[in-house]
């Protein structure tokens, strides 16, 4: 057990305090905090906050990540600290810090001093620490950080505990002095004395025993339960006469459906202990029909400082063991590489299901040129019958025109219309017609592929079949022997559906192509962006 290390404090200004500040406040809805959000929030120009965060980087109060959507700023357990001593200080609360004289699993405790050098114990709590270092359930805490960051986990421990502190020493029971509390660290008297577990000698054993048992019913008078009634959780004053509870971390109220259970644990508990460690037996106990309720303590404590609110999060937290986001840092290489490959296994689940052709992803615009081409296409169809009729009026006058043989020709059509004007109108109609037709099918959507796809072939073959024919009644007009020209169409051989799902999922590549930058490829982007914006705010001033 080392030695708190504040030298770094002593070389820090209002400012360095300002920026951990502002990270603090930028953390309650921020997972890293952006450079421009803590300087608008401290107030400082951007560049020395920067600079200033190069300090704090240096001396470990404040960590930089470069996150998978966002780079930032995050305060440490030492920053957090750092400003919780800050403010002691200030209240002329505590005046030095020493050694640690305690760790608990869930706190640090250090002993330190007020401006009169007169001891204190500085309890810092830090949720989470020896336990529950599971990545699953980490990533669970993460999802719900709104609520249960550390930052505020930590806080609302220390202040239940310094509201039950300054309740029961109120009541003279017989716990350290409440002293103060700031963000998560409880300030209370030095208890000169050792914890249970480490007293192998006691001057009166069944004394002791007496007063434990003694402490417990008048807790259940008061309407509370300790809960976690320990050797760990007491303290026994140097000349072994004096037991001083520490940690009440499950106290309840005598009320509560399990409140049996939790008092009888806590008796069973003293007596296996002093069976166990000084062979002391005593068929005398309390039990809990024996509890008179006289005062209400529960409902003091209830109506403290710590909120229900406050108190259902501190249980969720318990409860589910999620809440060492602060360990982050000491996180192992193997876990980090984990979390980046469960990312990635997600992005690819993602882009997976988006490389499917679903119009529903669409942006709006494309949606209504879509609704736009399905009104056409009704419109197309309605007006398909008179096409129908008219393409068998025009065959049938074919029929009539031209002959089987298929002649040469070596001029263009254009050219080779000498017909008389009636026949070359009819023609040109026909075939102008034709492909308007094949055109409009052209756009149509494809909702009904099937039938329009069809018709598209089959009005193709039918221009073909008059161009040709019209090349041919020509060339018997010109009473010249020709072969049949090579014939031209517009329509392509692709399906038009096709073509406009392949168009489709050319722009969906295109766009998924610039969603791949990630990592840190993303990082350097965002990173070049910021100093540009620097660079732009700091045009014509001279560094
Ligand atoms: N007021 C005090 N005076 C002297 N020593 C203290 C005081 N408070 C705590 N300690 C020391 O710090 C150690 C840890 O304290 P505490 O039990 O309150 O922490 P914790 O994190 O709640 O521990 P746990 O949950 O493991 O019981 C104690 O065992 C004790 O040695």
């Amino acid at each position: 057990m080392g030695k708190f290390d504040v030298t770094a404090m002593r070389y820090m200004e209002g400012e360095h305090f300002r920026v951990l500040m502002a990270i603090e406040m930028g953390m309650k809805n921020h997972e890293l905090v952006p450079l421009q959000l803590i300087a608008a929030v401290a107030g400082i120009h951007r560049g020395a906050t920067n600079k200033i965060l190069g300090h704090l980087i240096k001396n470990r109060l404040v960590g930089y990540e470069r996150g998978k959507r966002y780079d930032g700023y995050r305060l440490t357990v030492l920053g957090y600290d750092y400003l919780a001593l800050r403010a002691l200080c200030s209240r002329d609360i505590v005046g030095s810090v020493g050694n640690q004289i305690g760790i608990g699993k869930e706190s640090d405790v250090f002993i330190g001093g007020d401006p009169d050098r007169n001891d204190v114990v500085l309890k810092f709590h830090r949720l989470g620490r020896t336990c529950f270092r599971k990545i699953k359930e980490k990533r669970d805490y993460h999802k719900r950080r709104h609520y249960c960051s550390w930052l505020y986990l930590s806080r609302i421990a220390a202040l239940k505990e310094f509201c039950f502190l300054k309740a029961l020493h109120e009541r003279k029971f017989p716990v350290p002095k409440p002293v103060d509390v700031c963000r998560h660290v409880v300030v209370m008297g030095l208890v000169d004395g050792l914890t249970l577990c480490h007293v192998d000698e006691l001057p009166n054993i069944g004394e002791m025993y007496d007063k434990l048992m003694a402490l417990i019913m008048r807790l259940a008078r008061y309407g509370v339960i300790h809960g976690d009634f320990n050797e760990f959780n007491l303290m026994i004053s140097k000349d072994g006469t004096d037991p001083v509870m520490i940690d009440f971390p499950q106290m309840v109220s005598i009320d509560h459906p399990n409140a049996d259970f939790y008092f009888n644990r806590d008796v069973q508990c003293v007596r296996d202990y002093f069976r166990r460690k000084f062979n002391f037996e005593c068929p005398d106990y309390p039990k809990f029909e024996d509890i008179e309720r006289r005062y209400t303590l529960d409902v003091d404590l209830a109506a403290s400082g710590f909120t229900k609110e406050m108190a259902v999060d501190l249980l969720q937290a318990y409860d589910k063991g999620n809440f060492d986001a602060h360990l982050e840092d000491e996180k192992s290489e193997d876990e980090d590489e984990e979390d980046e490959e469960e990312d990635e296994e997600e992005e690819q689940k993602e882009q997976a299901k988006k490389d499917d052709f679903n119009p529903a992803e669409y942006d709006n615009e494309e949606l209504e040129a879509i609704a736009e081409e399905g009104e056409e296409q009704k419109q197309t169809l309605s007006r398909e019958s008179r096409f129908k009729s008219w393409l068998e009026t025009a065959q049938t006058q074919l029929k009539e025109t031209t002959t089987a043989d298929h002649l040469d020709a070596k001029e263009t059509l254009p050219e080779l219309l000498p017909m008389d004007d009636e026949q070359q109108a009819k023609y040109k109609a026909a075939i102008a017609e034709t492909e308007k037709r094949l055109a409009e099918m052209a756009l149509a959507n494809e909702d009904d592929e099937d039938s329009s796809d069809g018709e598209y072939e089959k009005a193709t073959a039918d221009k073909d079949e008059l161009t040709s024919a019209a090349g041919d009644h020509h060339r018997l007009m010109r009473g010249k022997v020709t072969q049949a020209r090579s014939v031209y169409s517009t329509g392509s051989t692709i399906a038009p559906s096709d073509i406009r799902k392949r168009l489709m999922k050319e722009k969906t590549r295109v766009k998924k192509e610039k969603m791949k930058a990630k990592g840190n490829q993303c990082a350097i982007q965002r990173g070049r962006k910021t100093n540009q914006d620097v660079i732009k705010e700091y045009a014509g001033w001279a560094f």
